[in-house]
């Protein structure tokens, strides 16, 4: 699903973000993105997403080299990822319904289909009860459930989350945890940037550290370090 070979980000004030990565997340997979801050996930996030170009190197999107697309084919890769942030990045002026509803009009989706699929996405992931609050009138575990429904709704063959507990304490964490494990249990692939020690030690999940833009460690099941 994604394959970077040799990739290299420097940016223009001569940062080498990341330094040589090669990489393959398969279809299906739950993937850890560890590291300390300024390692470089982010970076390596922006380049799958095309928010930013490899230096060098090549990333591919279900075997399309992303740096290659054309302008139409950006926002058809964008639909296939589903984005999650650890600051939300909802409207403040929409409604937890408006917000997703509002996913799916950006890709021409016709009033029933979104008449029909947002109030289920939205039980999905728990707030059936809270479709008509203002992000404002919800708690933090609450707008994160929101931006998961709103990066599911369109069905995406990926989901991307940067830090999606950063802002949110660990019970509440756990259960977005929760969610995220039952969205990659039918099958969509999850790549999460975390500094979640707990959460990555628990999980058993695939774990890929970065240091200083590299990969330096690619484990099943693995843990958040290998320091005690
Ligand atoms: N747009 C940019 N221009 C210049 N340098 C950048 C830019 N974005 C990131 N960097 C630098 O690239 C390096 C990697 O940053 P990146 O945000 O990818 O790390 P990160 O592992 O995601 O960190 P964090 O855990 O804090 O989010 C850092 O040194 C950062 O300052």
């Amino acid at each position: 699903m994604i394959q970077l070979y040799n990739v290299s980000k420097i940016y223009s004030n001569g940062v080498k973000a990341l330094n040589d990565v090669t990489l393959h997340v398969r279809k299906g997979e739950f993937v850890f993105l560890v590291g300390p801050s300024g390692a470089g996930k982010s970076s390596l996030i922006k380049i799958v997403f095309r928010e930013e170009l490899p230096s060098r190197g090549q990333a591919l999107f279900s075997g399309k080299n992303i740096a290659r697309l054309k302008g139409r084919e950006i926002p058809h890769l964008r639909r296939k990822i589903g984005m999650v942030f650890q600051d939300f990045r909802l409207l403040p002026q929409k409604t937890a319904y408006e917000n997703v509803a509002f996913a799916m009009q950006v890709v021409g989706a016709g009033k029933r289909a979104i008449r029909n699929r947002v109030p289920e996405v939205l039980a999905q992931v728990g707030l059936e009860e809270k479709t008509g609050m203002m992000p404002a009138q919800l708690s933090g575990g609450e707008q994160q459930r929101v931006c998961i429904a709103r990066a599911i709704v369109n069905n995406p063959v990926m989901i991307i989350a940067d830090e999606p507990t950063g802002n949110l304490d660990p019970d509440t964490s756990w259960e977005l945890m929760n969610l995220f494990n039952e969205i990659n249990s039918k099958g969509t692939t999850i790549v999460m940037a975390t500094h979640a020690r707990e959460i990555v030690d628990t999980m058993k999940k695939r774990v890929l550290s970065m240091t200083a833009g590299r990969i330096t460690r690619d484990e099943e099941g693995g843990v958040y370090s290998n320091e005690s």
